[in-house]
């Protein structure tokens, strides 16, 4: 039976070598052109419908099949009653299909118009001057013909992509349009899920042409593939295991080693990321004055005060059993004072994660031989800043593709990476997965010492199973991302602090339960 599978990522390389298949495979390349522009018009149709007063759409066609796509729409469109103007800048270089379907639409006497300025009458713009085959800069006229689009603050359109970005990168190649929809054909281009993208986007929808998945499948196999985290994939990864007769520590173990006088809200807040994990057991070494702070919020928490520096660090760790505990979580408030602490955690051969701190002292202290060379399994969350200065020197940074940097990350330190940004990346040296979902509501301070704490107990937990890192780590991001919408939902996106977020947490794992299958496993 025919499924689409919507979750892959593609590049240009990609969507091109995909589109050979299905051309070598009989498919004519202009009834394909016919069957996907007839879907991007009728859902313009459903966006847009023609109620009492007429609706007029602005064509900007380029050259190549974006335009070719454009032209389709634009004529179904106006027989359907549109208004239409064309506005065709590069008609000299019209690639053969497009030509023709130029002309046909001339035929017909649709307005064609030779100035930007002609669209200004225009309700809506359609944006159909490139897609993935734009290669270079955008300058000169047509530049300027996007600046004069993007300040009428119109609705804009766009097909396959915003012309002018980058559907690898993400990057704004010279100057791109400003759309308010982008209708996606056939897969996700990559550079739409590119944080750098995402302004120029709008609200995003794929529009389905039934590509066969064999031809994906066998087109994705030869490249890095990256995926979607959807919320069924998120149901696969979880359940955790929960066996009738289980117990305490059985359901893992995490050690937590975090806080400072300073930032001893970072130590709580990871602490109630890890209680919304559902994790057994939670020990935590903290600097000794943080112990009664810990006490009173976290009765449940196994607590290990620390001899502590002047400025109120952890000074030394104590002797430890390392082999007590499932996961290792480090770094959240640790301050970078706390350098012996983080090569011990390094040395300990545990399954660690390092967060905030501890990734500063691993590169103020070129630590990543020790990193990429150590036992156990490695998670390492960084946002932006904290990404850039681990790797200052690596070549793949300057690639300006967050994405591929991360996997190359990954790969240099054989470790799982999770990127916090507008879009969360997930990456092994294998699989690389994008939370689809966020707010903005989580940008604010203990949102990320919640997620390691949130990642952390669930990894412990999942340390009895065969599950990988990289998944754990995606569903609990996933979770985390959905449990800010949520909260922001019911208290704004000025109501999302850390405690309320963990809480909400607990409420998009139960959304999971409620949308039709059970999280926890309750096997006899
Ligand atoms: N073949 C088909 O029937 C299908 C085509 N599709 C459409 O085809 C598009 C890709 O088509 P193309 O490969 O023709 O590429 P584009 O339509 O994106 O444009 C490529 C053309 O633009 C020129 N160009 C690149 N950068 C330029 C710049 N900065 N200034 C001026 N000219 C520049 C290139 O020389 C080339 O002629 C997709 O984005 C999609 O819209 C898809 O719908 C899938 C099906
Ligand atoms: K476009």
């Amino acid at each position: 039976m025919y499924s689409n599978k919507t979750t892959t990522l593609v590049t240009a390389e990609e969507m091109k070598l995909i589109e050979e298949e299905i051309f070598s495979a009989g498919m004519p390349v202009a009834s394909l052109m016919e069957k996907v522009a007839l879907k991007t018009a009728q859902k313009i149709k459903e966006l847009y419908p023609i109620k009492e007063k007429k609706i007029s759409l602005g064509f900007m066609v380029g050259c190549g099949h974006n335009g070719g796509d454009a032209l389709v729409i634009a004529r179904e469109l106006y027989y359907q009653g549109y208004d239409i103007v064309i506005y065709p800048p590069l008609i000299e270089k019209f690639k053969e299909l497009t030509a023709h379907h130029f002309k046909y639409a001339s035929s017909l006497g649709i307005k064609i118009v030779s100035n930007i300025k002609a669209l200004s009458i225009c309700h809506i713009i359609v944006d159909g001057l490139f897609g993935f085959g734009l290669t270079r800069k955008i300058t000169d006229n047509l530049a300027e013909d996007i600046a004069i689009v993007n300040q009428w603050n119109k609705p804009i359109i766009s097909i396959d992509i915003p012309s002018g970005i980058n559907s690898d990168t993400g990057a704004v190649l010279g100057i791109a349009i400003k759309a308010t929809h982008t209708l996606c054909l056939g897969l996700y281009k990559k550079g739409i899920w590119q944080d750098r993208a995402l302004e120029y986007l709008g609200q995003v929808e794929r529009i389905d042409f039934n590509i066969p998945p064999a031809f994906i499948d066998k087109i994705t196999a030869e490249f890095p593939t990256t995926e979607l985290l959807t919320q069924e994939k998120v149901q696969e990864i979880l359940p955790l295991p929960r066996h009738v007769t289980t117990y305490k520590y059985k359901q893992g173990h995490l050690l937590l080693i975090c806080g400072s006088k300073e930032y001893a809200g970072a130590a709580l807040l990871s602490a109630y990321g890890a209680r919304s994990s559902g994790v057994g057991m939670v020990t935590m070494v903290v600097p000794d004055s943080l112990k009664p702070l810990i006490n009173s919020q976290l009765p449940e928490m196994l607590v290990i005060g620390c001899r502590e520096t002047s400025l109120g660090s952890i000074e030394t760790l104590p002797l430890l059993d390392w082999q007590k505990y499932q996961w290792v979580c480090c770094g959240m408030g640790l301050t970078k004072e706390a350098v012996s602490v983080v090569k011990k955690v390094i040395a300990s051969g545990c399954d660690i994660l390092l967060d905030a701190d501890a990734l500063n002292i691993v590169a103020n202290y070129y630590l990543l031989d020790e990193l990429k060379n150590r036992h156990g399994k490695t998670v390492l969350t960084p946002h932006d800043g904290e990404f850039e200065r681990l790797f200052p020197d690596l070549p793949f940074v300057g690639m300006a593709d967050r994405i591929e940097e991360t996997r190359q990350g990954a790969i240099a330190l054989n470790a799982t990476i999770l990127r916090k940004g507008a879009k969360t990346i997930i990456s092994d040296n294998i699989n690389t997965w994008i939370i689809p979902h966020g707010t903005t509501a989580l940008a604010r301070g203990g949102s990320g010492d919640v997620l390691s704490g949130f990642i952390g107990g669930l990894l412990a937990q999942n340390n009895f199973t065969d599950t990988i890192s990289v998944d754990t780590v995606g569903a609990a991001a996933w979770l985390h991302q959905r449990g800010g919408i949520l909260a922001s939902e019911d208290l704004s996106t000025l109501g999302v602090d850390g405690v309320t977020l963990s809480q909400y947490i607990l409420k998009a794992v139960n959304e999971l339960k409620r949308n039709g299958q059970w999280f926890f496993n309750e096997t006899c």
